[in-house]
């Protein structure tokens, strides 16, 4: 049985989100809703999530020093971590004493910390279909990789980065040096490690978005949403939408795949599993062990968002992974360097039938960083994706 207990007095169930952006302030909607007391943590102020949690702690969380205190400090029931660059080691140190329970568990928050874990686990224990890759630490180890077997075209990614940072495509030989400077130049953490990945001619791509959550008779069961399709630019993703029209075989494979993985991983939670797909044939690309942005869709097409089924599943309650209707989401990005930008168009955005708007109210803004989504639902997913970009194109981010 689960209790819930009454936030900010003894009874309390308190959760601590480790990065606190638009994914997390999501999911802290979700558990302040349940009466969970709240504890948002980020690399700087005013993170989104710290606008809507109870307390607002701001630390370098790939510092495993600062990690220790501030979790030994609060004491939460649990940690949830929400972005990848977290000093991984010590949460696992801190399970291992018994002083926290890491979500979902802190082995999978470890191996899914950089590339190297997850794709090694992923490909050389569990033996799922990947490209074919390698790991390198320098200019001539990539060179290397590529002449041995990797070939042209290929990815370059630094192995601790996400949303693209870093990332790049090599054509031909003249792109090398390149690709290995953006690289380092991008990663999260100044690290020289890379990932050097043979090109995938995928059809489309899709996240699969898997729930382990706890079923009234108390056992751990796997459930999937339907699948979502996306469009990257650079890596990122802009684009969005579910279902994602598929065959019953890729299906059936995408399923197999992270039902894999995810068992592997084990915990409680909602997991983005990534995939690549050309007819029936599926590959494995990467896991987030938390809600994903591609997932944001969510939002407008299932009774439950991703982030309310992560929610819930931590919190050892049932979910219901149903879609409710088809929908899209479309990313608005900053488009200018400046702090408190203001947003016109907002009214236009939302005259657009069927559509709703995220302002993650991110402090700064960059040309390239995420400030907001506009979400649609629709008949169709080619309708909502039209009506989704239309409403993402109507928001004018500018200095305010
Ligand atoms: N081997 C590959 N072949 C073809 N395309 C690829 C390959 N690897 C990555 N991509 C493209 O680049 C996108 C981003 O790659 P990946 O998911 O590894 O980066 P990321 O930085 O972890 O992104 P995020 O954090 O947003 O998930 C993929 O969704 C896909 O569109
Ligand atoms: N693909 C991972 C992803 O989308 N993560 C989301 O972006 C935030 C960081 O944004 P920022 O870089 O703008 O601070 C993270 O906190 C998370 O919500
Ligand atoms: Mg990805």
């Amino acid at each position: 049985m689960t209790t819930l207990g009454t936030p900010l007095s003894p009874s309390a169930t308190r959760v601590m989100l480790l990065g606190s952006g638009e994914l997390g302030k999501e999911v802290l909607i979700a558990l302040q809703r349940l009466g969970v007391e709240t504890i948002a943590v980020d690399r700087y102020d005013n993170a989104p999530g710290q606008q809507v949690a109870h307390h607002a702690r701001t630390i370098t969380m790939s510092d495993p020093a600062q990690l220790k205190a501030l979790i030994e400090a609060e004491r939460p029931h649990l940690v949830v971590p929400e972005i990848e660059a977290i000093a991984t080691p010590m949460l696992q140190e801190l399970e291992a004493a018994g002083v926290v329970t890491v979500i979902p568990t802190a082995r999978a928050a470890r191996l899914t910390m950089d590339r190297e874990g997850i794709r090694r686990l992923a490909a050389e224990t569990l033996g799922l279909p990947t490209s074919p890759y390698r790991f390198c630490d320098s200019l001539a180890e990539l060179q290397a990789a590529i002449d041995a077997g990797i070939g042209y075209p290929c990815i370059v990614k630094p192995v601790m980065s996400s949303s693209g940072k870093g990332q790049s495509k090599i054509d031909g030989p003249a792109d090398v040096q390149k690709a290995w400077d953006y690289a380092m130049a991008g990663g999260r953490v100044s690290h020289g490690r890379i990932i050097v990945e043979g090109f995938i001619d995928f059809d489309y791509e899709i996240t699969q978005l898997t729930v382990r959550a706890k079923g009234a008779d108390g056992v751990v069961h796997t459930h999937f949403c339907d699948p979502i399709g996306h469009v990257q630019v650079g890596g990122d993703y802009v684009e969005s939408w579910q279902p994602m029209a598929m065959s019953a075989a890729a299906i059936d494979q995408s399923r197999q795949i992270a039902k894999t993985v995810t068992d592997d991983l084990g915990g409680l939670g909602l997991f983005g599993v990534e995939l690549f797909v050309k007819g029936d044939q599926v590959w494995f690309s990467e896991v987030s062990p938390r809600p994903h942005d591609t997932g944001l869709v969510t939002l407008c097409t299932q009774h439950q968002s991703e982030f309310e089924l992560h929610a819930r599943a931590i919190l050892g309650l049932p979910v219901d992974t149903r879609l409710r209707n088809p929908g899209a989401s479309a990313v608005i990005y900053g488009g200018v360097d400046a702090q408190g930008i203001v947003f016109d168009g907002v009214d236009e955005a939302l005259a657009v039938p069927g559509t709703d708007l995220r302002l993650f109210g991110k402090p700064e803004s960059f040309t390239k960083r995420r400030m907001g989504v506009a979400l649609a639902r629709a008949e169709t997913t080619d309708a909502a994706r039209a009506n989704a970009k239309l409403a993402a194109s109507k928001v004018q981010p500018r200095r305010g």
